[in-house]
């Protein structure tokens, strides 16, 4: 008799903490039908326990992932086994509300989910538990931090004043583009681009001025990208691209319209507008490459070709450009 009680005591401490544990817990049956709804579940979807008892879990929650859902559920049936779903994988299966100060800046709970199976008594699965974790303030710190760094990634590989490419990341970029080339032989063009006479900007204008024009070029240079290039501020009033599959030829369609339209823009700074040209020297990988610095080297003098024989031009690079530099 008191075994019995002592039995009915537990069966009563279990059902209130079931009712009152900061943790989810849902029944349901073969049809998926909801044969318990604990008071954590009550409270984030403010449906009380008595007025969903019986009903089907996706009638009541049509927002809920049903042939996904469905499918984890009858491989818990299936196999006998748990199965976890993890925030990562998808951050919530029941969409309730965060109310937790701490993580406020998060609008919707955060879950990792337990798909539990049920046996009888004779050993048969007949129903199965879904176990909701509210893990909101760890997802929470950690999008957080993946977010800062990010952040951090890119101002580490971004020149502050025209936000293109550092010169450290751009050579990276560089350096990748020539591996391809090694692998697959697809064709890559470097270009180097020098503002012509820029130091007279600078004393004429002023730095502020002189920056306003870099920063100006930087705009115009990023509009005129595709996807697959990539710039970067390789110096003061130089700027370094690789054009992804494009022979030389290719690249001086390209430096011809950037030229153009660069020589017919001016930039406004204190009411005064400062008109610029660029020079710009072309080259492309080559059999005969032997490295990325090579490669590099070959589009400088051909700018510096460029600068010498009148500026304002596109230069491709020619094996005499070597021996003029
Ligand atoms: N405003 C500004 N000026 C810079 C910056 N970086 C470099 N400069 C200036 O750019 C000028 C470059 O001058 P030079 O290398 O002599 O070349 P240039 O006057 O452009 O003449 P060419 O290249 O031969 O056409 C220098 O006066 C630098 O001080 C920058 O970030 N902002």
């Amino acid at each position: 008799m008191s075994n019995d009680r002592s039995a009915m005591n537990e069966l009563h401490w279990l059902i209130d903490m079931v009712q009152t544990i900061e943790v989810g817990l849902v029944v349901l049956d073969s049809e998926y039908n909801i044969q318990l709804w604990n008071g954590f579940m009550e409270n984030h979807s403010g449906v009380s326990p008595n007025s969903i008892k019986g009903s089907n879990l996706f009638e009541k929650f049509p927002e809920l992932p049903e042939k996904w859902l469905k499918q984890k559920m009858e491989s818990v049936f299936l196999l006998k086994n748990r199965t976890f779903i993890s925030w990562e994988q998808r951050p919530y299966v029941f969409k309730f509300k965060n109310y937790r100060p701490i993580t406020g800046r998060a609008d919707v709970m955060y879950q990792n989910i337990t798909l539990l199976p049920l046996a009888s008594l004779t050993g048969k699965i007949t129903h199965i538990s879904i176990i909701v974790y509210d893990v909101t303030d760890v997802a929470s710190n950690k999008l957080q931090l993946k977010s800062a760094n990010d952040q951090l990634e890119s101002l580490s590989q971004t020149d502050c004043l025209t936000q293109l490419h550092n010169r450290r990341h751009w050579q990276h970029c560089m350096e990748r583009e020539f591996e391809r080339y090694i692998r697959y032989q697809d064709p890559a063009t470097l270009i180097m681009l020098d503002i012509d006479h820029f130091k007279k900007i600078n004393d004429k204008y002023g730095h502020p001025a002189g920056d306003k024009v870099i920063q100006n070029i930087a705009y115009i240079l990023n509009q005129s990208l595709r996807e697959t290039d990539c710039a970067g501020r390789y110096g003061g009033e130089e700027f370094a691209i690789v054009l992804a599959k494009t022979t030389a030829e290719e690249a001086l369609f390209f430096t011809e319209r950037l030229r153009k339209k660069i020589e017919a823009t001016e930039t406004i700074f204190d009411n005064r507008k400062i008109s610029v040209t660029i020079s710009l020297g072309i080259n492309d990988i080559k059999a005969d490459t032997q490295t990325s610095s090579q490669w590099l080297s070959g589009a400088d003098k051909a700018l510096y070709y460029a600068k010498q024989h009148g500026r304002n031009c596109s230069r491709i690079y020619q094996i005499t450009d070597s021996t003029e530099a």
